[in-house]
């Protein structure tokens, strides 16, 4: 059986790029799986046959790693998490929330900031400890201008061979980013889709496209509301630096919020932790409780 990966699906066609010759396959599914109710997912590795008369058939889909509901992408590696430093202004919080939500999925984080061209240099000196931060906590940041045409190659060199999906609040310049890097991706940018009259919410297929040797989604994924799904505990894990931290709490699932003897608590108090990241944890937390039953 031939081997391959689903890069589009639409109207119960699978399009199966064969591993080995690159071909595009156009499939059905037929495998046992269906007994099980799985439906095929783009990104999903699979078996699939081609008959004499050419019709492809996908038979057996191989372990996911993950599973995104929004865009729906099986196993993806990497989330692009794309903010503006200015137009629209940095937000530290909801840069915090997409990243304990991508942390949630177990998927791995790349904050790529844009438009750094908009910057003066006492605005860019504000931002570089923030941006000094996150890189010391372990994410990986790229500084980067679509209008000059820089730090386009650091992201390249990320996404080889990966499964990568993009985010990212309308506007901050995702579409100009993903042209910059490859134009003959052409993903329409927002004045183009405003011309054409197109609804922000249309919902299209979904589908991976080629860039630099990787799998990019054409379709933003994840929003803000996806911290619902989170537990208490689950949210202290997905501050990574939180979750460094917590084995030195007094209590084996601190919360890190009245407890004593809390080792979260005093590293924020003595400057380890960015008094920001910290207030965004204990409104996240209040958010995530609030909608809890109590018992
Ligand atoms: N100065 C500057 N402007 C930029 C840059 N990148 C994008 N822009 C502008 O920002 C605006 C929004 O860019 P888009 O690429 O459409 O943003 P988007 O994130 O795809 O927006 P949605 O399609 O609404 O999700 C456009 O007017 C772009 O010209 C940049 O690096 N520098
Ligand atoms: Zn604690």
């Amino acid at each position: 059986m031939k081997k391959g990966i689903i890069l589009k699906a639409l109207s119960g066609f699978y399009y199966v790029e064969d591993l080995q010759t690159k071909e595009l396959i156009q499939c059905r599914s037929r495998g046992l799986f269906r007994k099980k109710k799985i439906t095929p997912l783009v990104g999903d590795s699979v078996h699939f046959t081609v008959e004499p008369d050419g019709n492809g058939y996908v038979m057996e889909i191989l372990n996911r790693k993950n599973e995104l509901v929004r865009p729906p992408i099986a196993n993806v590696d990497l989330a692009l998490v794309v903010f503006s430093v200015k137009e629209p202004d940095f937000s530290p919080k909801l840069l915090d929330r997409f990243l304990a939500v991508i942390e949630a999925n177990q998927i791995e984080p790349i904050i790529v900031l844009t438009k750094m061209d908009l910057l003066t240099s006492e605005e860019q000196s504000l931002i570089a400890p923030i941006i000094q931060y996150y890189r010391e906590i372990g994410y990986q940041v790229i500084e980067t201008s679509s209008k000059q045409q820089f730090g386009l190659d650091g992201i390249k060199d990320l996404i080889r061979n990966q499964i990568v999906v993009i985010c990212g609040q309308s506007g901050v310049g995702k579409s100009s980013l993903l042209n910059s890097m490859d134009q003959t991706l052409n993903i329409q940018v927002n004045e183009i889709s405003k011309a054409l009259g197109r609804g922000k919410h249309t919902t299209r297929h979904v589908e991976l496209h080629k860039l630099s040797d990787g799998l990019i989604a054409d379709t933003p994924g994840f929003s803000s509301l996806d911290l619902d799904q989170l537990e208490p505990n689950d949210l202290s894990e997905c501050f990574v630096e939180f979750y460094q931290r917590s084995q030195d709490c007094k209590f084996r699932g601190c919360l890190h919020v009245n407890e004593p003897r809390c080792a979260v608590k005093e590293a924020v108090e003595v400057g380890e932790i960015l008094p920001t990241r910290y207030e965004n944890y204990l409104q996240f937390l209040t958010e995530i409780k609030s909608r809890k039953p109590k018992y």
